[in-house]
Parts: C-alpha cells; structure tokens; sequence
C-alpha cells in the first residue's frame, strides 16, 4: 500500500493561536540549529515574506548562475560579487518553504521529504527563544577610513583620465556595533516596512554568514506574463523636502555615469543579437532615502525567437556597470588591485527562481546590504566614478547609502 507524501504539512492544533510572524521565528529557529541554510524575503510592493529553508549547505553549491526557465530547479540564488572559497556561488534548494500568504501550511519539496517527521515534531514544539544564525568564520574586512576611500576614488579618477577604464564603481566596508538586543528577524521586519519598494532579504547559511539588507536593483526578473525585465540604476542624490523625482536635477557628470550602465545593457542584447527591447527612461526614482535614475529595459519572451534570454542576459549582465564598471574585465581587475577589502556577497545578487511559480524568478543586485557579525555588522556601499569625480563627494554619498540598512543598526542617542 503506497503512502501518499503531504506536500503541504499543516501546522497542528496547537499552534492555532500562534501568529504567523511567531511561526516564521519558529520555522527559522529550527532551521538554524539544524545546521541549514535559509532564505527570508519579501518582494517589492507585497505585504508578506516568505522564507527557504535548504537542506544543507552541501546541496546549496552551485556553478553557473541559476538557469531562469520554468524547467529549472526551484531556489533561492545568493551569489557573490566574485567566486572564490569563501565566497561560493550559492542556490539554496527550495526543500522547506513558509509563505506568509498562506500562513497555515508549511510546503516540502518531495525531494525533502525525508525531512517531514522531524518538521512536524518541530512544528508541534514549543517556540524556540533563541536564534543561533550563522556567522562567517572570515575575520572582518577592512572597513577604509574616509582618507583611505578618498585616495581610492583618486586613484580610481585617475584610471578614467588614463582611459585604463571608462568608469568604475569604488566601494567600501563600515563597521557598526549592533545595538543592544538586536535581532536579526525584527530588524528585517523593520526594513519591510521602512522600504516597501526594495528587495528586502536577510538570508544565513552555515559557514558563510548572515546578510540583511534593502535593495533597489533589479538584475534579472522574468515574470509570470512572460516578460523580462532589467534596469540601469545608477546616479546619485539625496531625497529632501524640496525635491521631488519629477523636480530633481541631474548632473553631468551623473547623467553619464547612468548612460554608460544603459549602454552596457544594451552591448549584452547586441551581443545575444536581439532588437526587440522595450526601452523607457531615463527617469527619477526613489529608493529609501535617495534618489536614483534608472532605465527599464523589458523584452516580451513570448514575442522573440530567445528562450533562454533569461538565462544568458543574467549570465552576461553580471556585475553590471552599476557595481563593477565598464569595460567589465578592466574595471574588475582594477577593484582587484586597488580596492583592498573582500566584497564578498554585497553587489553580488540575490533572489527566488521558480518559487512563487514556474517560470517566475526575481534576482537583484545585492546592494544596501550588511553582513552581520557576532556583535557588529559590516556595511558595504559604493559609487560609480566618472572622470569628474570629487573624492569628498564620493566619500559623502557612501555615508548616505550606508543609512538605508544602517536605520536598523542605528544606536539610538539620548
Ligand atoms: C554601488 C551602489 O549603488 C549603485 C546603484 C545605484 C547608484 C549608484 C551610484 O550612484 O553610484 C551605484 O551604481 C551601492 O549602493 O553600493
């Protein structure tokens, strides 16, 4: 007599009174004392995250970026900014999933469901007071003092006027100490609300770390009507009381440094040889506390003879020009040699493929982010440099990307 395997494992009786966001603490509670790694995001514009949980790390490496068709593995990609040991390409196996939508159930991937008697003993348990989430094992990365970045951002000018490259994006690492009590969930929960149009993630895996952060840049999306979409995001400037997207005032300098991302989204379809894009902007965008200008770039997959634009435009675009420079292999080789710190997982990318559906994926550029230690997080932000690039500026607009993550590890003043 076979045994039908439940895909979807109710919560039992017990937990009727419990609520959805004490399920969530208690779902990650377990899967971080098992030793898993999980994934808990929540999209731009929803109202509800939902988390991953993988089996193990062991069965999250990966090579290549995520494959984005609908036949493709379900997962949760997290991705550095370059490959290395400590710094692995990850895509975490849908194998537990918890969507706050549907807060009754939580869904095992049949792959998984060896998991399902120890799940459902740990559904029934008593919730866990404490989260042990996982931590890099690496030492802190140097976070540059601002004489230090601004001396970078020389050298990195001087690499334009000396036509080494066309731009470069510098960037640095800042420490926080984290403020009493911190918790990672609420702090997450926090940046939800705070930023309802960003990616917001908070993702740990077991000898990698914990990220948290709030991005505003789409890599690579394919959504459930058919449509791939990618954007330019770059340019710079605070949002006031007096400025508004529709009022804001560009630069020179800032208009160029976002055309050159455009330009290179547009060489990456010159190279797969398709035309037929979907171009609007540049316009004004706001993204925490900043103001962005960004392209949309949209292709109908229903409409071009390229099934896997996807996947190659993902696999060409990353880093982008918004977070490396341009052109790719110089600016790349040159952040190897001047930069000075590990950027490990920020200005990677990060996000679910096939989860909310087949065929549906939604990967960002892991930007705004931290990573947290024990007792202090490590910020990361930085800035694209064209040739008229003013080091104090520079310095200036990392202090102010800083603040987007950095509003939930601020120590209050009294
Ligand atoms: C590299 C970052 O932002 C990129 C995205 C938008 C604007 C940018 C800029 O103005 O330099 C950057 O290209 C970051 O936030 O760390």
């Amino acid at each position: 007599m076979g045994v039908i395997e439940p895909r979807q494992l109710p919560w039992p009786a017990g937990a009727a009174g419990l609520p959805a966001e004490a399920r969530l603490r208690h779902l990650a509670a377990g899967a971080l004392r098992t030793g898993r790694p999980l994934a808990l995001w929540r999209e731009p514009g929803a109202d509800h995250p939902r988390l991953l949980i993988a089996r193990s790390l062991e069965a999250a490496y990966t090579g290549l970026p995520p494959a984005l068709d609908e036949q493709a593995p379900a997962g949760f990609a997290f991705f550095p900014f370059r490959d290395s040991d400590h710094n692995p390409a990850l895509f975490l196996p849908a194998d537990v999933g918890y969507d706050l939508t549907q807060p009754d159930f939580v869904t095992v991937a049949l792959a998984a469901r060896d998991l399902v008697p120890n799940l459902t003993a740990w559904l029934a348990a008593a919730p866990a007071e404490v989260l042990a989430w996982h931590y890099s094992p690496r030492p802190a990365p140097h976070a540059a003092t601002e004489a230090e970045y601004k001396q970078f951002v020389r050298e990195g000018v001087t690499a334009i006027a000396e036509k080494e490259v066309m731009k470069v994006v510098t960037s640095r690492a800042a420490r926080r100490p984290l403020p009493a009590g911190f918790d990672p969930l609420d702090a997450f929960l926090e940046l939800n609300r705070k930023y309802p149009q960003a990616f917001v993630s908070l993702v740990s895996v077991p000898g990698i770390g914990t990220w948290l952060g709030a991005t505003p840049e789409v890599l690579a999306e394919v959504t459930a009507d058919g449509t791939f979409h990618t954007m330019a995001l770059a340019a710079t400037q605070p949002l006031k009381a007096d400025v508004s997207p529709r009022t804001a005032i560009w630069r020179q300098k800032e208009i160029e440094e976002q055309a050159l991302v455009a330009r290179y989204i547009v060489n990456c379809f010159k190279q797969l040889r398709l035309r037929e894009y979907h171009e609007t902007g540049p316009r004004t965008v706001i993204a925490g506390q900043l103001l962005h200008l960004r392209t949309d770039f949209e292709v109908n997959l229903r409409q071009v003879p390229f099934p896997n634009l996807g996947t190659d435009m993902l696999r060409l675009l990353h880093p982008t020009s918004a977070v490396g420079g341009m052109p790719k292999v110089a600016a790349l080789q040159f952040l190897q040699q001047h930069e000075g710190y590990d950027r490990a997982y920020y200005s990677g990318f990060l996000g679910p493929v096939n989860v909310a559906a087949p065929g549906v994926a939604r990967l960002y550029v892991n930007l705004r982010c931290l990573q947290l230690r024990p007792d202090e997080a490590i910020l990361y932000a930085g800035t694209g440099l064209t040739v008229d690039s003013d080091p104090a500026r520079e310095w200036q607009e990392t202090e102010m990307k800083l603040q987007t993550v950095g509003a939930v590890v601020a120590v209050a003043a009294f």
